[in-house]
């Protein structure tokens, strides 16, 4: 897509993501535009209204890009705020896992981070519909959502936090689980520990669990995780190019069904939603723009 000329830019921070300090990329952001004569708008989230928030301010003035500085929960917030603006989101990661940014080879440092927002390419991706929430990168039901519950409860944050939940929360944790799905015309039963609705390839430590992934195909996979053995995890964060169906089976559909017997922690993009026994799922084709490195 061509660029055009970048007069305003709004930046939504999130200051707790990651546990990491964006004083440094503020001010070199806040420099650099100066320089360049950008006219630039700084919003920092409060965890509360930010969605309403950002919605209102794109809607009071022509923004040309949004830099978003979080980590996945902040960037699915924004683009749920930017649904239907066309303004182009440009990734600054900075949160503690960074799964969505993963898929997109976005650069470390914050100077090529930048050159991406002003000199990059425009891709458009999809955006997944599950119930009344909105999903960018991947959403669970199962052990993964439970670990993230007990993580938002915990008082560590960054990765360790997450370290620190794993076991007690492997121990305590009822899976697997039964899903009864319906998709692509058919209906099946399946038991599985984690049962994810991905968007793309690459889980947030770089582990590839959806090698049919693509952010801008249409599709979602549905991928059921059986059983946690170890090994299969460890295998899963090499590039394979397919799942072990011992391991992990996969469903790529536009859209979905699911229904557990009970109640079973779900989580979206990082952000823990509750405990749900259906939801239906569909997809929003091209809905987001996105600047990603030119090659
Ligand atoms: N000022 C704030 N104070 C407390 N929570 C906030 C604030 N701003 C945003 N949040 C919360 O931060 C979460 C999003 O964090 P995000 O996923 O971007 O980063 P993260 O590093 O993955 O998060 P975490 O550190 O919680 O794992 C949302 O739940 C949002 O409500």
């Amino acid at each position: 897509m061509k660029m055009k000329e970048i007069k305003k830019v709004l930046f939504v921070v999130n200051p707790i993501s990651g546990d990491v300090d964006k004083n440094e990329l503020l001010e070199f952001i806040e420099n650099e535009l100066k320089q360049q004569d950008i006219a630039l708008e700084i919003y920092k989230t409060n965890g509360e209204n930010d969605i309403s928030n950002i919605k209102s301010i794109v809607e009071q003035s022509q923004f040309d890009r949004v830099f978003v500085a979080g980590g996945d929960g902040t960037i699915k917030m924004v683009s749920e705020a930017l649904l239907s603006t066309n303004v182009p989101m440009v990734l600054f990661p900075a949160g503690s896992a960074n799964g969505f940014a993963l898929n997109f080879d976005i650069p470390e440092n914050k100077e090529a981070q930048l050159d991406v927002a002003l000199f990059g390419n425009i891709i458009e991706v999809d955006l997944i519909k599950i119930n009344e929430h909105y999903s960018l990168h991947l959403a669970d039901f199962g052990v993964n959502a439970d670990l993230i519950k007990n993580y938002d409860n915990a008082t560590l944050r960054g990765k360790a936090g997450y370290l620190l939940q794993t076991i007690p929360t492997l121990m305590k944790s009822n899976h697997p689980y039964e899903f009864e799905i319906s998709s692509n015309g058919e209906r099946f039963v399946l038991e599985a520990s984690v049962l994810s609705i991905a968007n793309c390839q690459k889980y947030g430590t770089g582990a590839c669990i959806n090698p049919e992934g693509k952010s801008n195909d249409g599709k979602f996979e549905i991928i059921g995780f059986k059983n946690l053995n170890l090994i299969e995890i460890v295998k899963t964060f090499t590039n394979q190019t397919t799942l072990n169906p011992e391991f992990a089976t996969s469903t790529s559909t536009t859209s979905a069904k699911v229904n557990c017997k009970s109640p079973v922690p779900f989580q979206i993009d990082g952000e823990y939603i509750g405990e749900l026994e259906n939801i239906e799922v569909s997809i929003l084709h091209k809905a987001i723009q996105l600047c990603i490195a030119s090659n």
